[in-house]
C-alpha cells in the first residue's frame, strides 16, 4: 500500500475504533490517513510505507495494557527511532496530565485532552506543521558554548578527516544526528554523498538487501537488480543510526565491510568494494549489549575506533539558555509570531531543569510556548506547565545515566572522561554529580528541604552547607 504523494501523511494510533474512524474520516480531506490500534501494528505500518508521516496522533493507553500509559510511551520512542522528524501529538484521557508531561519529555510535541473536536485537532496539526525542522538541521549546526560543547566540536573536527569508523553515543534527542552530519561536512569527502540509514526503521528481513543491494530474482518481487546503501554512498559517508538494532545475523556482514571494504549484493556471488566511511550512532549502552550477547564484540571494536559521547542537556549548563534562544528566534521568525519573553525567575527555572528528553524536548517546549504565549512575558507557572518535573527527577527511567556494575567499569568510565575532556577537573566533576542529586531530590520533594535531606541521606544543616558551597563555587571569583 503506497500513500498518496501529494498530501502529508497523518498516522492515528488509537484502540478506540470510534476515534480512529471519525477522526480519520475528518482528517482525510486534507491528509493521507493511516490508522493502527496497537504499537506493533503502527510500527509495521511505518516500515511498509514509502512516505513517512508528518504527524502521529497517538493514544497512551493501548493494548495489551489499555489502562496504563506504557505502550504509548514505548510507541513514542519507536516512532522517533523510525524518524525523528515525525511530530507526535498525544490524545490523552482527561486525568493524565502527569503522563502527558512524561510523554512530552520523551519527544511528543503536544497533547490534547479527550474528548477533543476534530476541528481543534486539525488546527493543531496545521500549527505543528508550520514549524519546519529542516531549517534547523541545515543552518543551525551545533548551538552551545559550554566546555562540553566545545569539546564536542573539537572532536568532530579532529575525527572528520579520517576514513575510520566513528561511534556516536548519547541519549535520545541529544544531537547525535547533527554530530554525524558534522563529521561529513568537515571531511574531504564533503562533496560526496551523505546517506542515513536508520536501522530501527527497516524490517529485519529487508535489512541486508537495503544495505548491500540485491541481484535480479534474489527473492520474490526482486524483478530487477538494485544497489544498496553501501554502493550509493560511494566515497561519501554512510550514517547508520540506531546501530544497536542491527540484527545479529547481519553483523558479520557489516564486520566484513569494515575489515576489508568488501560486500555482496543479496543473491550474487561477486564481491563489490566500497570506500564509504561508516559513522554509527546508538542511544543504547552497546557495551552492555555486547555483554548480554546481542551485539558482537568484534563489530563493536571495529565501529568504535573513534568514539564520541554527545553530552545530555543536563550537563550543558548555560547552553540551555542559548539553545532556548536559538529555537525561540528560529521558530518565531518561521511562523511570523512575536517571541515570548523570559523573566529572571523563568530563566532561573530553565537553568535548573534537567531536560530528560534533551534538545528534542527543549525544542518542543519552545514550540508549545510560541504557540500559546507569543509576545508575552512568560509567568513561572506557564513555563512549569511544560516541564516534566517527575521525569527530570528520575532521568534514569527515560534514558539511563551511566550505571556501573563493577568498580572496574567505573574506572573505565573515568578513563574515558579523562581521555576525552581537554580540561578535566575532579572538583568540577564531583560538584556536577552533587548538584544533580540535590536538584533531583529538590524536584522530587517539591523543594521541601527536610524531605530533600532525607532523600539524600544527610541532615538539614549539611544540606544547607552543601547548597551554599555549590552556590559559592558557581559565582565568578572576586578579583
Ligand atoms: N547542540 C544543538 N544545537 C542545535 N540543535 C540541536 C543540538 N542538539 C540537538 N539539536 C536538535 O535537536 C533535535 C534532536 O537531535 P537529534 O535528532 O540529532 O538527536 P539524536 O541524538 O539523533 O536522537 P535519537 O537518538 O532519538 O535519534 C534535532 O532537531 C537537532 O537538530
Amino acid at each position: 500500500m503506497n500513500a498518496l504523494k501529494d498530501k502529508a501523511v497523518v498516522l492515528i494510533v488509537d484502540d478506540d475504533p470510534l476515534i480512529a474512524d471519525t477522526l480519520g474520516y475528518f482528517l482525510s480531506r486534507d491528509y493521507t490517513v493511516l490508522t493502527a490500534t496497537r504499537r506493533k501494528e503502527a510500527i509495521n505500518l511505518l516500515r511498509q510505507e514509502d512516505t513517512t508521516p508528518a504527524v502521529a496522533l497517538i493514544d497512551l493507553g493501548l493494548p495489551p495494557t489499555p489502562h496504563a500509559p506504557d505502550e504509548g510511551f514505548a510507541l513514542i520512542a519507536a516512532i522517533l527511532a523510525h524518524s525523528p522528524l515525525i511530530r507526535i501529538i498525544i490524545l490523552s484521557g482527561q486525568n493524565e496530565e502527569a503522563n502527558a508531561r512524561h510523554a512530552r519529555a520523551l519527544g511528543a510535541t503536544e497533547f490534547v485532552s479527550k474528548p477533543a473536536s476534530p476541528e481543534d485537532i486539525l488546527k493543531l496539526i496545521q500549527r505543528m506543521l508550520a514549524f519546519n525542522d529542516d531549517a534547523t538541521e541545515i543552518e543551525g549546526g551545533l548551538v552551545g558554548n559550554s566546555a562540553a560543547m566545545q569539546n564536542l566540536r573539537a572532536q568532530i573536527k579532529q575525527f572528520a578527516p579520517s576514513p575510520f569508523p566513528v561511534l556516536i553515543e548519547g541519549e535520545s534527542g541529544s544531537g547525535k544526528e547533527l554530530v554525524a552530519s558534522g563529521l561529513h561536512r568537515y571531511a574531504k569527502r564533503a562533496n560526496e554523498p551523505y546517506l542515513t540509514l536508520n536501522c530501527a526503521a527497516i524490517s529485519p528481513n529487508l535489512m541486508e538487501a537495503t544495505l548491500f543491494g540485491h541481484g535480479k530474482g534474489a527473492f520474490t518481487g526482486a524483478t530487477g537488480a538494485r544497489a544498496g546503501y553501501f554502493e550509493e554512498a560511494a566515497g561519501g559517508t554512510l550514517f547508520l543510526d540506531e546501530i544497536g538494532e542491527l540484527p545479529l545475523d547481519l553483523q558479520p556482514k557489516l564486520l566484513r565491510v569494515l575489515e576489508n571494504n568488501e560486500f555482496q549484493r543479496v543473491g550474487e556471488t561477486q564481491a563489490r568494494h566500497t570506500a564509504a566511511r561508516i559513522v554509527a550512532a546508538t542511544n543504547r549502552d552497546l557495551k552492555k549489549e555486547v555483554r548480554e550477547g546481542r551485539f558482537r564484540a568484534d563489530l563493536y571494536h571495529r565501529l568504535s575506533v573513534f568514539t564520541i559521547n554527545v553530552p545530555p542537556v543536563r550537563e550543558l549548563g548555560a547552553d540551555r539558555l542559548q539553545l532556548f534562544d536559538h529555537f525561540r528566534a528560529l521558530y518565531s521568525a518561521q511562523t511570523g509570531s512575536s517571541a515570548f519573553q523570559l523573566s529572571q525567575k523563568t530563566t532561573e527555572r530553565l537553568l535548573a531543569y534537567s531536560f530528560p528528553g534533551n534538545v528534542r524536548e527543549l525544542r518542543n517546549i519552545v514550540i508549545r510556548l510560541i504557540t500559546k504565549h507569543a509576545g508575552k512575558t512568560l509567568a513561572l507557572h506557564e513555563l512549569e506547565a511544560e516541564l516534566d518535573i517527575a521525569g527530570a527527577a528520575s532521568v534514569a527511567t527515560v534514558s539511563p545515566a551511566p550505571t556501573f556494575a563493577t568498580s572496574a567499569e567505573l574506572v573505565a568510565y573515568a578513563l574515558r572522561e579523562l581521555k576525552t575532556q581537554h580540561e578535566f577537573s575532579l572538583d568540577a566533576t564531583l560538584r556536577r554529580w552533587e548538584e544533580a542529586y540535590i536538584e533531583a531530590a529538590r524536584q522530587l520533594a517539591h523543594d521541601n528541604l527536610s524531605q530533600v535531606a532525607r532523600l539524600l541521606g544527610i541532615n538539614r544543616t549539611t544540606l544547607y552547607n552543601r547548597i551554599d558551597a555549590l552556590g559559592r563555587a558557581k559565582r565568578p571569583p572576586s578579583r
